[in-house]
């Protein structure tokens, strides 16, 4: 069976994965005319906006997009005429965790991916390759090849593939030009193979070969969720090696230089921080566990969710630690928290550890000044609302301020928090910062960044995590 030649791909869902993912498809493949559509107006307006503001901040993204858009890559609300057009379509909706009903806050909602799916079958007039990119459980790829056969049209095969994401923000472009493996999960039938290798022929522009990675479909799907999960529990490993660094005096830098050393266990994702965030981690576990729950493991079911409690204890943690060093009190107390987004190089904000650590601070009656560089101010008071639905949003506003800069955040504040690694709050000029504090100036580093010994030499009282407070850095 020879593999279909793709030269049309629809894209659905032009979010921080199918608009990234699909605009560096264009750029790679100028013979394949792309089109990435989503039922979101102001979003497709914004990826085609004159001046180039996109929908999200990715380095390097711009320019990517600026090259390709209205060659062979283009926007559009238009989703059946894409839909009609391409021989290969990812899904990239959002699967978010499910708040109601069978599995709430645990299993994934994959309501938009069945009605990306309803609406494939509906309006496609010809043959599709349907590429599952969302994350989602196992096996849903048969619930879409049971929705696409139920309701497709004579002469209309639909192929279904598993493709997962394994981009990062703040890294996409550089993740998706070089990427460690693409992985493609088919049936392992002729039809299924043959689909498999028209979407390898469509990577093979720019991924070496030995990078594409072919499996079975419930594997792949498997596997998006596996290495989620194990990234994220070297994260809780090392923040629960963070606390016994606490009450030790070791210094959690030093264990993770020294564990990385191992070849076994590798440098890589050793950081302490003050807990980690994305839209991905927290769910694709739960989504894990509640996989494990439905296949009688509760005992594994245990395991993985203890990675997203010790996620939950450390930023609990860190909050306590700030009200401790302030004398026990924070009431009345001005913070200033330097950064919002859940990691450095973007403007995404879910499950930001920034937005637990304020809503802490508001529990206990602290004026807070938040600054990062680029979360839109709406996103972070939309947080602040959902954090503490039961808070009038006046009141949240007579607590919290936005600034325009770090300098102003800190300017007459008791505390600093380090929130986000952006390196530029590293660069900050630190004595000018000091100067306009109340005294003592306490300075919260949650995230490894600032050089401790230099900050308490200007007068700052630092506590980094992972490092004991009272003893010398
Ligand atoms: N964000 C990441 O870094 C990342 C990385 C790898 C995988 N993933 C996975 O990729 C998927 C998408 O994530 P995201 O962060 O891009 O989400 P997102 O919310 O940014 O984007 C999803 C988009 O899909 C659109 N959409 C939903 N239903 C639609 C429909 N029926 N027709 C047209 N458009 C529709 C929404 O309007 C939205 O713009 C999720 O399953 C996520 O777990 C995300
Ligand atoms: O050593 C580390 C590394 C990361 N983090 C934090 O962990 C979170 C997630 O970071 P990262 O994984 O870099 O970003 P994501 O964009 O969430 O990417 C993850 O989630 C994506 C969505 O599924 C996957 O595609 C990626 O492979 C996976 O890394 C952030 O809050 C980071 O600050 C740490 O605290 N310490």
């Amino acid at each position: 069976m020879s593999p279909t030649k793709v030269t049309k791909i629809c894209c659905i869902g032009a979010g921080y994965v199918g608009g990234p993912t699909c605009a560096v498809i264009a750029l790679k493949c100028p013979h394949i005319k792309v089109t990435i559509v989503d039922l979101n107006k102001a979003r497709i307006d914004a990826w085609n906006s004159p001046d180039f503001k996109l929908p999200i901040y990715e380095p390097g993204l711009e320019d990517v997009v600026r090259k390709a858009r209205g060659r062979n890559l283009f926007f559009s609300t238009d989703v059946d005429k894409a839909i009609q057009e391409a021989e290969l379509i990812f899904v990239s909706v959002n699967t978010p965790t499910k708040k109601s009903g069978v599995g709430a806050g645990f299993a994934a909602d994959l309501n938009y991916v069945e009605l990306a799916t309803r609406n494939i079958a509906n309006v496609a007039t010809s043959s599709k390759i349907v590429v599952e990119k969302s994350t989602v459980p196992c096996r849903t790829a048969e619930s879409m090849r049971t929705i696409l056969e139920a309701n497709s049209k004579p002469n209309c095969r639909f192929d279904i593939l598993s493709n997962p994401e394994f981009l990062a923000e703040g890294t996409a472009i550089q993740d998706l030009f070089k990427p460690d493996r693409v992985l493609i999960g088919s049936l392992q039938t002729p039809e299924g193979i043959s689909a498999c290798e028209a979407l390898a022929e469509v990577y093979a522009n720019w991924v070496p070969k030995e990078r594409v990675l072919t499996v079975g479909l419930w594997s792949s799907e498997l596997s998006k969720l596996a290495a989620n999960a194990m990234l994220a529990q070297r994260i809780s490993s090392v923040n629960a090696l963070s606390a016994i660094c606490e009450a030790t005096g070791a210094n959690i830098d030093e264990v993770a230089h020294a564990i990385g050393y191992d070849t076994r266990i590798g440098p890589k994702f050793l950081k302490a921080s003050v807990g980690f965030g994305g839209s991905c981690f927290q769910k694709d576990i739960l989504n894990l566990v509640y996989l494990s729950e439905s296949c009688h493991l509760p005992e594994v079911a245990a395991y993985w969710r203890q990675v997203v409690e010790m996620n939950e204890y450390q930023k609990r943690r860190f909050s306590k630690r700030v009200v401790d060093t302030l004398f026990n009190t924070i009431t009345g107390k001005r913070i200033a928290v330097l950064g919002f987004a859940f990691k450095a190089d973007t403007g995404d904000t879910r499950e930001s550890a920034a937005i637990t650590l304020i809503k802490d601070f508001l529990s206990e009656r602290a004026f807070v000044k938040v600054f990062d560089p680029q979360v839109q101010h709406d996103q972070i008071w939309m947080d602040l609302q959902e954090a503490s639905p039961l808070v009038p949003l006046d009141h949240i506003k007579k607590h919290v301020s936005i600034s325009g800069s770090a300098l102003e955040a800190c300017k007459n504040a008791d505390a600093i928090v380090i929130a986000t690694e952006w390196k530029e709050f590293k660069e900050l000029d630190w004595e000018e910062i000091y100067k306009t504090m109340n005294k003592p100036a306490f300075l919260f580093d949650g995230r490894l960044l600032v050089d401790a010994a230099k900050l308490t030499k200007i007068g700052f009282k630092v506590t980094t995590i992972g490092r004991p407070s009272a003893l010398p850095v």
